[in-house]
């Protein structure tokens, strides 16, 4: 039997801002991410979602706990870690074109510039904008932006790659696009991921793992294995039985109406609403027959 590695270990990881009295933005986090594996971490608004990246990160030094990348302790940046934020606009260098923003990150990691310019393109032929290679990021599209900073982060060949809200500033069949593009492009270059996404049926969509964050403080309240197999689409995927529980399942984890279709959630606030109308005005009713 093959062992499995480990590649991200994250143990009683908390982070308190300010100080004893300050405010804790998460609490005793603890989870790994296997070797190979895209991990969804999922939970909602300002649980401490982006608290945790900055942790694992080594961007903060938690106030708790401990992170290990590929069994090495993590204190300040490691070098083969790679982070694509959602706001692409802020991360390129406007300056640079879209090639020499690829090699830009690969210059500190002592690589020629022949082998810095032979992965670059590699990278942007793999994520569609080989032709692309000597534009501007501002004569591109904002989906055609997250493309190249998927290739900058894929060019460095990270141990781990870390991805916040990355598909959230875009258009919806644009955030389809992205997300099968990563889906590829994760095959293709044998990654480890680690995705953040307040988005359910992203994380589901994505992820050999799901990981259901509570509210903040955040800690971890389901580590949910995602059986969809390997080839996945946009529709067939998504309509699946197998799609369709997971989602109710997170869902209920994380106690939103949003797992229901958007035509059934309406139908349920028409029903609740009426029902609750209803109430009201037998409650008034009774109240005039009272004093009556
Ligand atoms: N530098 C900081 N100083 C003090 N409090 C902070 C700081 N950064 C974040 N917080 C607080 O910590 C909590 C978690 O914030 P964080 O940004 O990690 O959440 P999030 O889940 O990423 O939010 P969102 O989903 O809105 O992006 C919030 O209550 C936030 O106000």
């Amino acid at each position: 039997m093959t062992e499995t590695k480990t590649m991200l270990e994250v143990s009683g990881l908390g982070h308190r801002y300010g100080g004893g009295g300050g405010h804790q933005a998460i609490a005793d986090l603890t989870f790994q991410v296997r070797t190979g594996e895209l991990a969804c971490i999922v939970g909602p608004s300002g649980c401490g979602k982006s608290t945790m990246l900055r942790s694992i990160s080594g961007l903060i030094k938690p106030t708790a706990g401990d992170v290990r990348l590929g069994g090495a302790p993590v204190n300040g940046v490691p070098t083969d870690l790679a982070v694509v934020f959602q706001d692409y606009s802020r991360s390129l260098f406007p300056w640079l074109s879209v090639r020499s923003n690829v090699e830009f990150p690969l210059r500190s990691r002592g690589l020629s510039k022949a082998e810095r310019r032979s992965r670059a393109d590699e990278v942007l032929e793999w994520v569609g904008l080989g032709a692309a290679a000597k534009k501007y990021p501002w004569q591109l599209s904002g989906g055609m932006q997250q493309r190249v900073s998927i290739a900058r982060a894929l060019a460095c060949r990270p141990s781990l790659l870390l991805m916040d809200e990355p598909f959230a500033s875009v258009d919806a069949q644009t955030r389809f696009e992205l997300e099968d593009l990563l889906l590829r492009v994760r095959k293709q270059f044998d990654s480890t991921v680690l995705l953040v996404t307040h988005d359910i049926d992203e994380s589901i969509y994505l992820a050999d793992r799901v990981f259901v964050l509570s509210k903040s403080p955040a800690s971890i309240v389901a580590d949910l294995e995602i059986p969809l197999g390997d080839e996945r689409d946009q529709i067939t995927t998504r309509e699946s039985e197998t799609f369709v529980h997971l989602r109710s399942e997170v869902a209920r984890l994380l106690d939103v109406r949003s797992a229901q279709a958007p035509a059934a959630a309406a139908a349920e606030t028409i029903e609740k609403s009426t029902v609750d109308d209803t109430t009201k005005q037998l409650a008034e009713a009774e109240k005039a027959d009272a004093h009556n």
